[in-house]
């Protein structure tokens, strides 16, 4: 049998950011051909270690052995030298430049001092051909999808040839068939002697591809196995610290009469079409379809970013003009969006300034503003999504990917929302906490709100809504109630208009 070697030795490391221990005394080995998962909950300091073994980061304590030697990267630069690299949860990519660019970025061909575009774009698109995926590499990267972003960002890591391929949460953005060409392309290069860590909150990701796993909690190891030896639930319970059961909370045993919201022959410009849907009060609408149909259309024209175009938008029975996020706030509606970075959270600001973004104005009394009620707000937004923060102060930039994910919730909740759009609420967010946010979003459906989830997860678009939509093409190819629903009813309207 073929001897594997050792590739990297993570050895009794440690990271602490101002006297906070985020990693304490952790130790792993990357063998060659082998697929390491890291599970853990949100902030167990999974993406902390990957950036410790990848440059990003260097640890407070600990060292790391390459072939047998110790070394110490300056930066990811460094570490992608020696053959590691790293896909990023929190995508890395230049958006005013092209696909091509982005992959081929630190690595162009030149001839002179000039970068040969042409050869550039036929490298970058060689190795989007090897991973199995098409995507046109002359596109910007502002104008890709997060599902075509998210592939664009593997490729860049792959363009390196690395002996260690670190993926962060990269099926969080891609559908079933997007998902599957990856884990064919991990067994391929496996095949070739690389290590891959994949670090994923879809058990299916773990599953399908590794063979070792690594449970992290509170920035320690607590448990280490063959995967072939472990069950979902096993690792579940590991991560949360206690038994797990993976539960949907129950639906509504009623269908409510009243309709809350009505979209009569909806159209954003011709993107999205003949869109009839009505959400009733206390409900949750799920809309789902594969990745592209005008979903994002949609969420965004519900909430008044790129508004309707034609049509008529009813609340209560009442036809109202929504044409931009104030005009729907002031009818007390929420919207969760996509993209955490770009429109959910003020980066630069404290975890407590964003949780109270949408209220802050609401707590002045002649001017001044409620301090105690300020921290009970806060502390209550952190306590009810179990927001993993050092004191209320932090940035927000500071806190891990599925965290600030947590404060965007928290912030549009506290506006206390008659309707409530949520755009992949839970991309990101570890299996526990899915499930309070599940449970939360039922109970705000007990006090009478209209929910509407996009999402492109299949068994949350199944176990959570009360009704289906999907879409297909820009329109609405099926509704379904979510009882009847089953993953092959839903296949078939999203291929097919009418699903027949
Ligand atoms: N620059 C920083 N300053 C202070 N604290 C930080 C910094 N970067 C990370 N942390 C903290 O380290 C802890 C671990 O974060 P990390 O991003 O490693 O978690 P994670 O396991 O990857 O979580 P997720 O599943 O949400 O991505 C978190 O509590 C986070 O707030």
């Amino acid at each position: 049998m073929e001897t594997k070697n050792k590739i990297l030795t993570g050895k009794n490391l440690s990271k602490e950011f101002n006297g906070n221990v985020v990693l304490e005394d952790v130790s792993i080995e990357c063998i060659e051909g082998t697929a390491i998962a890291i599970v853990g909950e949100n902030g167990a300091g999974k993406s902390t270690l990957m950036n410790i073994i990848s440059g990003g980061l260097s640890p407070s304590k600990g060292k790391i052995e390459m072939d047998g030697k110790e070394v110490v990267f300056r930066n990811s630069v460094a570490a992608r030298k020696k053959g590691i690299a790293f896909a990023h949860q929190e995508l890395s990519l230049m958006a005013e430049m092209t696909v091509g660019e982005n992959i081929m970025l630190g690595r162009e061909p030149m001839k002179g001092p000039f970068i040969e575009q042409k050869k550039l774009h036929e490298q970058a698109k060689e190795i989007l051909d090897e991973i199995g995926y098409q995507i046109d590499v002359n596109r910007l990267v502002s104008n890709l999808s997060p599902s075509e972003c998210q592939i664009t960002e593997i490729a860049k890591a792959w363009a390196s040839k690395p002996r260690i391929l670190i993926l962060d949460e990269p099926t969080s953005s891609l559908n079933k068939e997007e998902s599957e060409v990856l884990f064919r392309f991990i067994r391929k290069i496996l095949e070739k002697n690389v290590c891959v860590i994949l670090i994923s909150h879809r058990m299916d990701d773990i599953y399908q591809t590794c063979t070792q796993v690594f449970v992290l909690k509170d920035g320690k190891f607590v448990f280490e196995s063959p995967l072939k030896d472990t069950t979902e639930n096993m690792l579940i319970s590991k991560m949360v610290g206690r038994d797990f059961k993976n539960v949907y909370p129950e639906r509504r045993q009623k269908k409510s009469e009243k309709i809350k919201v009505s979209i009569r022959n909806g159209e954003v410009n011709s993107r999205i079409q003949k869109i009839n849907i009505d959400i009733p009060e206390g409900t949750v609408v799920g809309i789902g379809g594969l990745e592209g149909q005008g979903q994002r259309e949609l969420s965004k024209a519900l909430f008044g970013l790129s508004p309707f175009t034609k049509g008529d938008y009813m609340i209560d029975g009442k036809k109202v003009k929504i044409h931009s996020p104030s005009e729907a706030i002031k009818y007390k509606i929420a919207y969760v969006p996509e993209d955490r970075k770009t429109e959910g959270l003020c980066l630069s600001l404290s975890v407590r300034e964003n949780i109270l973004a949408m209220i802050l104005g609401k707590n002045a009394k002649f001017g001044f503003i409620n301090k105690k009620m300020e921290k009970q707000e806060t502390e209550e937004g952190i306590r009810q999504f179990g927001i993993k923060v050092n004191h209320t102060g932090m940035k927000v930039s500071h806190l891990s990917g599925g965290n600030q994910q947590k404060v965007v919730f928290s912030k549009w909740i506290k506006t206390k929302p008659e309707i409530l759009y949520l755009n992949e609420p839970t991309r990101g967010v570890d299996v526990q906490s899915k499930l309070e946010i599940y449970e939360l979003i039922r109970d705000l459906t007990k006090t009478g709100v209209s929910v509407v989830i996009f999402t492109s997860d299949m068994l949350e678009l199944i176990g959570l809504s009360d009704e289906i939509y999907i879409m297909y093409e820009g329109k609405i190819s099926g509704h379904i109630s979510g009882k009847e629903a089953t993953e092959e009813r839903i296949m078939q309207f999203s291929a097919k208009e009418g699903g027949n």
